[in-house]
């Protein structure tokens, strides 16, 4: 077996996901050459299987292993791996859920003395049963699900990147019967998964069967793994929510594939990749050559944010923060931070609307928060004129955090970020769709003078206004895009809307447990419930955001140009062409005011950005640095999304130290620490 020698193309494999086509891609020259992947795969299969049972102490003549094998090629290498497994002593039962075997695999696992058992009556594999009565059909079915939640390891190798769809048929039964609908397991973020002596263990052969393999969806039944062995490259599955946490433990077989020319789908950031964010101050630098961030953040009600966005911003390797607020929230920072400036002045970035009200708030039309950014925005806004255009390409880069996010403008540059948790993204998406759709529900609504009144009221505010790279002051033009905020936004939201959407992503009137289904149901990775002009928008929840977080970032994306970020335990960062994730944080910086130390935090990198690194690339950076920050404050190393293993290149060790709670003002501490090991 080849393995990887090189330090970089080591980093590139355990950082990169491709798509189920690019692999194909990939692994045709390979095939072409002979090269015998099949084997390379099952081999690695069978020898994780083997170190899974040891590490129970269980030798493999005193274990029960049952496959689940489907008629494609994934079920060829579970079929291989359980031959090699019979053939050290394991008992071992393949349960054929097509209509088909893999034919070589299927002579070898007979040869090595494997058991088969067929569900499907219409199944025409050799010397087994076949037109067996739908009530057989049952009790067998059955029986696969006695057996195999008797058995010591369930290696399911029903689907790997072969899967159209949601799971149907038989392999739905048995996911459903053995694994999950849609939900990520529920377990505290502990060691021992692996470990925890309950049995069966499960292996999944490339990708858990049941998983979205390139949006990272989980649309109905799977089966969640202990470990999944992977090949050739890791897919999106295996790094993006929530199929990643379905995936337990990623271990990775390199065949060698060309990834040099390769545009991964999707990137994670590790140390390297954030280091280039990190801009090292230079001998004859001074305070206003560092980075300056202004900050519109806090409010009377949640002054507290204004002082979390301005130390963070502050400790994130700036040269100076601006605020902009009420005074209450001024003496607040000013007492937090002696160093912050009050007033306008020269910015390289903003960061807007953490701890500002929402537009559904009481009191949101009067508030001057509210009414700076939305004068603010305003000079982001697209719209086709090309000297208004132009100018918003040259205004300073932007977070558009919590409250402000109903202020975004309908089309704005990609140096506009936005960085909504599920919640906030669900609401977003509503305004933004109902808006496409033509339905302006928020004209109607008596929250439509929100935005507005901003408009109106701007010279309200006279303490405040900015200079960035724009001359101006408040500009009242382009007032006609606002459209206020639906009634689900709420800039404190805790994102627990009930689930009234659902995102089918096949049609299940369809069943298909035959040996190939591939045709018969388009995977899409695009909501249900995005609308085309002439229909109503249905309503997005945070529910449908974790279920389906790319496909929600993209279409904010798409719709309005933003640069997105969305929070979460792995966090998704996608511009126009690249999607990346950060999943450093540990679940210990799940904790109030969090999300306002990363809105700082991403206003300083982007003040510090230089024109060798884009928005997207920034931005995710910041992502990673928070939750590195975290993990350091929290003395954890569990982290959302953990490293895979390289076969072939020992196990490293898991997480040990778990670590204790933290509050947001100790991520805040812990950012120059984390920015000193990103550099380092
Ligand atoms: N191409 C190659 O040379 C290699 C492929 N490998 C394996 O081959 C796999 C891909 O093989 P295939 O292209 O044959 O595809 P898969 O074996 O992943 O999937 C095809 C099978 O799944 C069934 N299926 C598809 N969608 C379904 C759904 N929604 N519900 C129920 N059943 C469904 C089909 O009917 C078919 O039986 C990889 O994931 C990997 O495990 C490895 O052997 C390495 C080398
Ligand atoms: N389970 C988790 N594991 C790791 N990080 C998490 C987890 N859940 C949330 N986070 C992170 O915590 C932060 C919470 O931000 P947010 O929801 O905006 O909180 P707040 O509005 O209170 O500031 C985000 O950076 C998010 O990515």
């Amino acid at each position: 077996m080849e393995y990887a020698d090189d330090a970089d193309r080591r980093e590139l494999l355990l950082h990169s996901a491709y798509a189920a086509e690019q692999v194909r891609v990939m692994e045709r020259p390979l095939l072409d050459r002979g090269v015998p992947l099949m084997r390379m795969a099952a081999q690695a299969v069978a020898h994780t299987a083997a170190g899974m049972l040891d590490d129970e102490d269980l030798a493999l003549e005193d274990t029960s292993i049952v496959l689940l094998a489907g008629a494609g090629d994934n079920g060829g290498d579970g079929l291989f791996a359980a031959a090699a497994l019979a053939q050290e002593g394991a008992a071992v039962t393949a349960v054929a859920v097509g209509r088909t075997l893999h034919e070589e695999g299927f002579a070898a696992f007979v040869r090595a003395g494997g058991k088969v058992l067929v569900l499907d009556p219409e199944a025409g594999i050799p010397g087994c049963a076949s037109g067996f009565s739908a009530g057989e059909a049952g009790e067998r079915l059955q029986a696969a699900v006695s057996l195999a939640s008797k058995s010591h390891l369930i290696i399911d190798a029903m689907t790997g990147i072969g899967i159209h769809g949601v799971l149907r048929g038989i392999p739905a039964a048995l996911a459903s019967a053995l694994g999950l609908d849609g939900e990520v397991p529920d377990e505290s973020a502990l060691p021992g998964r692996e470990s925890s002596g309950d049995f069966p263990l499960v292996l999944a052969v490339d990708t858990p069967s049941g998983v979205g393999v390139d949006d990272g969806s989980l649309p109905g039944p799977y089966l969640p793994a202990n470990v999944t062995v992977t090949f050739g490259a890791m897919k999106p599955c295996a790094v993006l929510p929530p199929a990643t946490f379905g995936s337990g433990r990623i271990e990775l077989v390199d065949f060698g594939f060309d990834i040099d020319d390769v545009e991964p789908a999707v990137e994670v950031v590790d140390n390297t990749f954030a280091s280039d964010a990190v801009r090292l101050p230079h001998v004859d630098d001074g305070k206003y050559s560092r980075g300056v961030v202004g900050l519109v953040t806090g409010s009377q009600r949640y002054p507290g944010a204004a002082v979390l966005t301005a130390r963070a911003a502050a400790r994130a390797n700036t040269g100076m923060v601006r605020y902009l607020g009420p005074e209450r929230a001024q003496n607040m920072v000013l007492a937090a931070l002696p160093e912050a400036v009050l007033g306008k002045g020269h910015v390289q970035s903003w960061v807007v609307g953490s701890g500002v009200p929402s537009g559904d708030a009481d009191g949101a039309d009067a508030d001057l928060q509210r009414q700076t950014i939305a004068a603010l925005l305003r000079h982001y806004a697209l719209d086709g004129e090309p000297a208004v255009d132009d100018a918003a390409y040259d205004m300073p880069p932007v977070v558009v955090d919590a409250g402000a996010l109903d202020l975004l403008p309908d089309r704005v540059p990609g140096q506009v970020v936005i960085t909504p948790h599920a919640g906030e993204m669900a609401a977003l998406l509503n305004r933004l769709e109902a808006g496409r759709a033509g339905t302006r529900a928020d004209d109607a609504s008596p929250k439509a003078g929100g935005y507005a009144g901003a408009a109106d009221a701007e010279d309200a505010h006279d303490t405040v206004g900015f200079d960035g790279n724009a001359d101006s002051g408040i500009d009242s033009a382009s007032t006609g895009t606002g459209t206020g905020s639906p009634e689900t936004a709420e800039s404190k939201s805790d994102g627990t809307e009930s689930n009234t959407v659902s995102f089918p992503t096949a049609d299940e009137s369809e069943p298909d447990v035959t040996g190939d289904s591939r045709a018969a149901s388009p995977a899409t990775d695009t909501p249900s419930s995005s609308v085309t002009p002439d229909e109503p928008a249905a309503a997005f929840t945070a529910r449908d955001v974790t279920a389906y977080p790319l496909a929600c970032a993209r279409r904010a994306h798409e719709l309005t140009g933003a640069t997105v970020l969305l929070k979460g335990a792995v966090t998704i960062v996608v511009d126009e062409d690249h999607t990346y994730v950060s999943g450093s944080a540990p679940a210990w910086l799940a904790t109030a005011g969090a999300g306002d130390v990363l809105a700082g935090l991403v206003g300083a990198l982007l003040a510090q950005q230089d024109d060798e690194i884009t928005t997207a690339e920034t931005v995710a950076a910041a992502a990673y640095l928070h939750g590195m920050a975290a993990a350091i404050a929290s003395e954890s190393e569990q982290q959302g999304w953990q490293e895979p293993d390289l076969v072939g290149h020992g196990r490293r060790q898991r997480f040990m130290t778990l670590g204790h709670p933290i509050v947001a003002g100790d991520v805040i501490r812990a950012i120059p620490e984390a920015i000193a090991d990103v550099v380092a």
